[in-house]
């Protein structure tokens, strides 16, 4: 049966009006556009990583989600609306026709609500190509014009103090799960930590994303609904049956000079205590894909993967998926992945709520997009902070920790992850 309109009367706009069938229309542009300085100060939508992305502007749909469905929720809803949508689509590339940008929480407690959100206009550009896609609801009779370029607004700084877990209460947390995982209780967990601060009020919240996308330009540097960062690490991205995951766990900072990095590196590659923490990370993985896919290949040994601030041990994935599925049914499969949970996820997740104070929030989650036929591109949600409507901002690092973690180490560690969105702030 063809979809109906009448079906999706419980769709809302971000006015909270219902909304029904969109209308979207992607056109080339005759030269790429600078897709930080077209984003809306106040509230940008970004997605990008090397120079390459998309950036939304405006709302024309935004849809929440909550709850351990939150995934499987969001999944079939936007099957629903992508079936109903009419799409005019003159570019064909990865970026190109109806796009949602999505966050969702780690915890299906999470009083955080997870959200995909589809832009009225988006900027985009990839490999040479250039496009602007417009989107609009049936009751809208025109589509926004494009985006205008603004200059930056004024620099500001901003600290950041120690949240609900202070590194005192981190350490002692490492400590006790450390213990018992040496009792069996279960094998790894993730623990992390936060950060506070209020950013200015009127403060151009583009500012940090320029300074993440240059630092880290490898990374996903991404913001969605008050979400920014910049991730290392790719849930799993999807293209014409064809999906690609990059697995990281393990860590070392990075050498001071060259002779040191690359010890740092050695020491990074051949330490047991780091191989068997990456290793829960990359079975986890495989063995959540399995069923999706006809064919499954990564390299038997992880690989050292060098960002400015740090060395993660690294596996790149890449899978033929035999059945439907889109890229947010296999976030659904995947998340949480033993990278920001641990093993057994069950044990590790309980662990995770009796040691950490707050609640993560979008921090671990997912962050990323999927088009109309379910291809997309999903990160980690790692090296983050989220902005509220009130300005506050709350920062997040964690580490797995196994059998041979020492406090003080893990601690460190965290306080290296921190240092994107710190330096991206200060
Ligand atoms: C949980 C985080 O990182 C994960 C991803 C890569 C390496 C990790 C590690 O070595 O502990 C973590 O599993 C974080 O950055 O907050």
């Amino acid at each position: 049966m063809p979809p109906c309109v009448t079906e999706y009367s419980y769709l809302v706009t971000s006015s909270g009006h219902p909304t029904s069938q969109l209308r979207v229309h992607t056109t080339a542009l005759s030269v790429p556009l600078n897709l930080i300085s077209h984003l809306d100060p106040s509230d940008p939508q970004l997605w990008m990583r090397e120079g390459n992305g998309i950036a939304g502007n405006g709302t024309a749909l935004r849809l929440e989600f909550s709850g351990p469905t939150r995934f499987r929720d969001a999944a079939e809803t936007w099957r629903r609306i992508a079936a109903a949508a009419h799409v005019t689509d003159e570019v064909r590339a990865t970026g190109t026709g109806l796009i949602a940008l999505g966050t969702f929480t780690f915890a299906d407690a999470s009083a955080t609500t997870s959200v995909l959100r589809v832009p009225r206009t988006i900027i985009g550009r990839s490999d040479g190509a250039a496009w602007v896609t417009r989107i609009r609801t049936a009751d809208d009779t025109e589509f926004d014009p494009l985006p205008t370029a603004s200059a930056l607004g004024s620099e500001y700084r901003l600290s950041l103090r120690a949240g609900q877990m202070s590194p005192d209460a981190f350490r002692s947390a490492v400590a006790d799960a450390t213990a018992r995982i040496q009792t069996g209780e279960l094998s790894k967990v993730v623990l992390a930590r936060d950060l506070v601060g209020r950013v200015p009020v009127g403060a151009d919240l583009r500012r940090p994303l320029v300074d993440l996308s240059l630092g880290y330009p490898s990374c996903w540097t991404f913001a969605v609904d008050g979400l920014f960062g910049a991730s290392p690490e790719t849930l799993i991205r999807s293209e014409n049956g064809v999906a690609n995951a990059r697995v990281l766990a393990g860590t070392i900072s990075r050498g001071s000079d060259g002779e040191r990095d690359e010890i740092a590196s050695i020491a990074l590659a051949t330490s047991d205590k780091n191989l068997g923490e990456h290793e829960f990370a990359i079975r986890s993985v495989r063995e959540t894909l399995a069923p999706f896919v006809s064919d499954l290949e990564w390299s038997e040994q992880p690989f050292a993967l060098k960002l400015p601030n740090l060395w993660h041990l690294a596996t790149d994935v890449r899978a033929t998926l035999s059945g439907s599925a889109t890229s947010l049914d296999l976030v659904a499969a995947l998340h949480p992945t033993a990278a920001v949970a641990g093993t057994p996820t069950p044990d590790a997740l309980r662990l995770i709520a009796e040691c950490e104070p707050g609640d993560r929030g979008r921090y671990a989650g997912a962050v990323g997009w999927l088009n109309a036929t379910g291809d997309g591109q999903w990160a980690v949600a790692l090296r983050c902070a989220q902005i509220t409507p009130n300005n506050t901002v709350t920062a997040w690092a964690g580490c797995g920790i196994v059998a041979g973690s020492d406090p003080d180490a893990e601690l460190a560690e965290t306080d290296i992850k921190f240092r994107p969105i710190i330096d991206a702030l200060g």
